[in-house]
């Protein structure tokens, strides 16, 4: 299965969230994390300073993994997502050409406008809960069918097995 990334940049402080607006590829024009998909010979942990780089033009530091999902199209295993979280990072985040980035209020992330399942799992990120979830969607992707979200998970990766 395809291994990707997700990350979360917060500001507990000000209990803020930076969210991207993809500009391509899967899930365009919804608000996500910045992320992507994991390359050969890399960790997820490489993968999601990468990209978070890449789509935002800043390093976070220390990134914390804190949750996983695997995302079904149909009978397809599309995805099996790391998510992280980190609450320091070098630079300002930059619009790039897959990605415009914005700080939303814990109480106003617009989960309307986001994958349907994030509303089952990004709350408890937020938390600074643990997570593991299997999300079952239409063949082509649009409507979420089936889902189940596990919260205070110690050991993850438990998924892979
Ligand atoms: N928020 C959210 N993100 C999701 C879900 N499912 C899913 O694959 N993603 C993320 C994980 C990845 O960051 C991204 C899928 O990778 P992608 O194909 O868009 O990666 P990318 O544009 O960065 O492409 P690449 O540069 O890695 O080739 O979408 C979901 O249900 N919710």
């Amino acid at each position: 299965m395809q291994h990707a990334t997700l990350c979360y940049l917060l500001r507990p402080d000000a209990e803020q969230v930076l969210l991207i607006r993809k500009k391509r590829g899967l899930g365009e024009g919804k608000l996500v994390g910045p992320g992507g998909k994991v390359e050969d010979g890399e960790t997820p942990g490489e993968c999601v300073v990468r990209e978070v780089e890449e789509e935002i033009g800043v390093t976070p530091r220390d990134p914390e993994k804190v949750g996983e999902f695997r995302f079904v199209f149909g009978e397809d295993p599309r995805m099996f997502v790391h998510v992280f979280r980190a609450e320091d990072f070098a630079g300002t985040p930059e619009a790039s050409p897959e990605a415009d980035p914005e700080w939303y209020d814990y109480d106003a992330v617009p989960y309307d406008e986001m994958w349907e399942d994030d509303r089952y799992w990004l709350p408890h990120l937020l938390d600074g809960e643990r997570f593991a979830g299997e999300f079952v969607f239409d063949a082509e992707g649009d409507e979420l069918r089936e889902w189940d979200v596990e919260t205070g998970v110690r050991e993850l990766d438990a998924l892979r097995r």
